[in-house]
């Protein structure tokens, strides 16, 4: 049987021409048009990035190496006695772009366990933080730390062909990967357990050791492997995966592109709105003194919310333009196990309130819930009710499609990323402003 890394390898050296190919015969083949419209709206929409990890299109949703969600955790190789696959299982099919048999799949779990363990310092590091500091901030620090592991570093020092980059930057990826469990567990140990930590089990896979490591008891170990496989890759525009590449792009390890992509993570339009629904919940419960508000209620805290200038956290998206998968994906787990609690309810309310506000205010271009709007009540439901936290659980998982991006980000040679700015006169000359018009 061929190792993980070297049915890598035959993947890499079978996809290089293809992408040499493209840029010396086709380079100059026009894919998008730049408009002051893309320039000053964020780049939204323009086509100027390439990945195969995944894609997203804007009614189906995400698929990963061309499989829907539903595809990949049907396909996917399972746990005995588990509804939802194995984490390590879609890292092999993010990479590699085929779902793993048997025999693959005990490899990828045994490179993992064997990668697990902690350096101490990282423990000391998160030790060492101020009381309030943002489980994020913790976070990307502790992988930041930990960039002197960096075998990529060691080899670039040793002048190890470009070629070869991507070599080490698969074991980088591998070693980081396999100790997020570990760092996010004992950051809520420190933050929340007054430091008490839950060793780690090395018989254990991904989602299993997570929730061990949590103290919770099953089903969170499934809870844990959907909420990391969902939360994976979002093809590479969005922020967090952008962070990631264009760190990368510079040469910079594995471990400084993932903090770097836990820092946009961290904002409350992208990753953050998971616990910026909870707390908006929250205000809501508040107002209604813990009953179940009616739809007229709900109505009305939806267009409060609006007519303050606020966002409707969990709602709309960049490039989607239907109810998310992920979405969809999470609110049929909470059908079938959270279907009472009251959390819930609200949720369950809201995707029927607020699609319809959204489009008579008619500002969003998606009035429909994505992934944010739905995954804190199920960490909530189980216990885990320290909504600050809940990005790092969506950090954990997003590093498992950057990672991926970064090793063919490096297999494919891609360059430096570098895009031209321009002034807002120079602008205005493209327009054709005069200058007695400003
Ligand atoms: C994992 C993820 O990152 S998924 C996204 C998580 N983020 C959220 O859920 C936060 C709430 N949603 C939003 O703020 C936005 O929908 C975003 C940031 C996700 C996408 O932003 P855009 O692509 O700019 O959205 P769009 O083109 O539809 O925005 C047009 C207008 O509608 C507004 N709008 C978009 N979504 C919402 C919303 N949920 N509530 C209220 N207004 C909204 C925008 O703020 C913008 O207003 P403006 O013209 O006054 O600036
Ligand atoms: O695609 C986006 O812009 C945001 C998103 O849903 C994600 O990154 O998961």
């Amino acid at each position: 049987m061929k190792t993980f890394k070297e049915t890598l390898a035959e993947k890499i050296e079978a996809w290089r021409p293809r992408t040499e190919r493209l840029i010396k015969e086709y380079g100059d083949v026009e894919v998008d048009k730049v408009t002051i419209g893309k320039i000053l709206g964020g780049m939204r929409g323009l086509k100027c990035l390439a990945t195969d990890i995944s894609y997203l299109d804007p009614n189906e949703g995400i698929r990963y190496r061309g499989y829907t969600l539903q595809e990949v955790f049907k396909k996917l190789p399972k746990p005995p006695g588990s509804e939802m696959p194995y984490v390590e299982g879609v890292f092999y099919l993010l990479v590699t772009g085929e779902m793993p048999n048997e025999k693959e799949l005990e490899h990828v779990l045994d490179e993992f366990s064997k990668r697990r363990i902690l350096p101490r310092y990282v423990y000391e590091v998160i030790d060492s933080f101020p009381c309030c500091s943002h489980p994020m901030s913790i976070f990307s620090t502790a992988i930041l730390t930990m960039g002197r592991e960096s075998f990529f570093v060691k080899k670039y020092h040793a002048g190890v062909s470009k070629k070869d980059y991507w070599e080490s930057t698969f074991e980088d990826a591998l070693n980081l990967l396999a100790k997020l469990p570990e760092i996010g567990a004992y950051i809520y140990a420190k933050l929340y357990r007054d430091g008490k930590r839950i060793h780690s089990n090395p018989d254990l896979d991904f989602g299993a050791n997570f929730a061990h490591m949590m103290g919770k008891e099953k089903p969170y170990d499934d809870v844990s492997r959907m909420h990391f496989i969902i939360h994976s890759d979002h093809e590479s525009g969005n922020v967090s995966a952008h962070t990631g590449h264009l760190v990368g792009s510079s040469l910079s390890d594995v471990y400084l592109s993932i903090s770097s992509m836990v820092n946009g993570l961290a904002g409350p339009l992208h990753g953050l709105a998971n616990q910026e629904v909870l707390r908006w919940l929250q205000q809501l419960m508040d107002r209604m003194g813990g009953k179940i508000p009616n739809e007229e209620e709900m109505k009305q805290f939806v267009w409060d919310t609006l007519n303050s200038g606020q966002v409707i956290p969990g709602y709309g998206h960049a490039v989607l333009r239907k109810t998310d998968p992920r979405y969809a994906l999470q609110r049929e787990f909470s059908l079938k196990h959270l279907k009472e609690d009251p959390l819930f309810k609200y949720v369950d309310m809201l995707y029927k309130v607020v699609p319809p506000i959204l489009k008579e205010q008619g500002k969003a271009k998606n009035p429909w819930p994505n992934v944010d709007a739905q995954s804190g009540i199920i960490q909530w439901h189980y216990g885990i009710t320290e909504y600050d936290f809940y990005t790092v659980l969506f950090g954990i998982g997003r590093a498992i499609g950057i990672t991926a991006n970064l090793i063919w980000d490096r297999a494919l040679g891609y360059p430096l990323e570098r895009p031209k700015s321009l002034t807002t006169e120079m602008l205005e000359e493209i327009a054709g402003i005069n200058k007695s018009d400003k």
